[in-house]
């Protein structure tokens, strides 16, 4: 089982839409995928288009005596979804005054007595360096970095590049970064010099580097969304599905060289 987190603390870098694209290549291939889903907005969940009990979420995972059976919804038969729910933005502050030792270890913990149940296990998380984060940190074998082709996409991501150094010191020695994924391009966009020394400054800071898969920007991904479909369900033969399609082999390749 290969734990795979896609993170980056600055908001609409396109998180849910990398985690959704993951979970729809994984399963076109055949594989058995656990969705978790960290951020209390809830998209990926929503996402799958699956009903759940609002009040049985990751939320509830994290700070209860519960076992991830607990709240699991099984979406299909080879996706499993840990849902998330609004009350996962009280979380830090549950966590502080419950006194949690070791609390980044809870999902990890708690994800051990799975590990032969599925081939891959997908993270989504919030925009922020949370307990969310950490515990998704401590919990996976590496982390998909998702951006857009602004400047601003970029900043602050020295901040998860020194958080992930801390995980990997403290608690989850054998953390990668896969690389950063380049999301909703134009190919007419040129890239800036200033761009492209962000992008390299960037992929430094994380140790790691730019896939060379980079998805377009195109509106079969909000259609698909929006109706509850794999993309490569919904547009199989569209430019954006290939784009895809090669990002995830480009990460499985990575993935199996380790
Ligand atoms: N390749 C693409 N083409 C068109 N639209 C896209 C593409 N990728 C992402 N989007 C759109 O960009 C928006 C932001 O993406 P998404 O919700 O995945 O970001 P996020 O990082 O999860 O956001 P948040 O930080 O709020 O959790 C969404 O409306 C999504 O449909």
């Amino acid at each position: 089982m290969k734990v795979i987190t896609v993170t980056n603390q600055k908001g609409g870098t396109g998180k849910t839409t990398t985690s959704l694209f993951l979970k729809d290549a994984l399963i076109e291939k055949g594989k058995k995928v656990l969705l978790i889903d960290l951020d209390q907005q809830a998209d990926a969940s929503y996402g799958t288009g699956v009903e759940y009990d609002p009040s049985q979420t990751t939320y509830e995972l994290l700070t209860q005596d519960l076992n991830l059976d607990d709240i699991l919804v099984h979406v299909n038969d080879q996706l499993d979804l840990a849902p998330a729910g609004n009350q996962m933005a009280k979380l830090d502050v549950t966590l502080t005054q419950d006194h949690m030792l070791d609390a980044q270890f809870i999902l990890s913990d708690k994800l051990e007595d799975y590990k032969n149940n599925y081939d891959y296990v997908i993270i989504d998380t919030p925009p922020a360096l949370s307990m969310a984060v950490m515990n998704a940190l401590t919990a996976s074998d590496t982390v998909v970095v998702p951006t857009q082709a602004d400047l601003f996409s970029l900043k602050g991501l020295g901040d998860l590049g020194s958080t992930v150094a801390a995980i990997k010191r403290r608690s989850n020695p054998k953390l990668t970064i896969a690389g950063i994924l380049i999301g909703r391009y134009n190919s007419r966009t040129i890239f800036s010099k200033a761009m492209t020394t962000a992008l390299t400054e960037a992929a430094q800071s994380l140790q790691t580097h730019v896939f060379e898969t980079k998805i377009r920007e195109a509106i079969s991904v909000k259609e698909s969304q929006n109706a509850f479909q794999s993309i490569f369900e919904y547009d199989p033969k569209s430019k954006v599905t290939h784009d895809i399609s090669n990002f995830v082999d480009e990460l499985l390749g990575e993935l199996e060289n380790e």
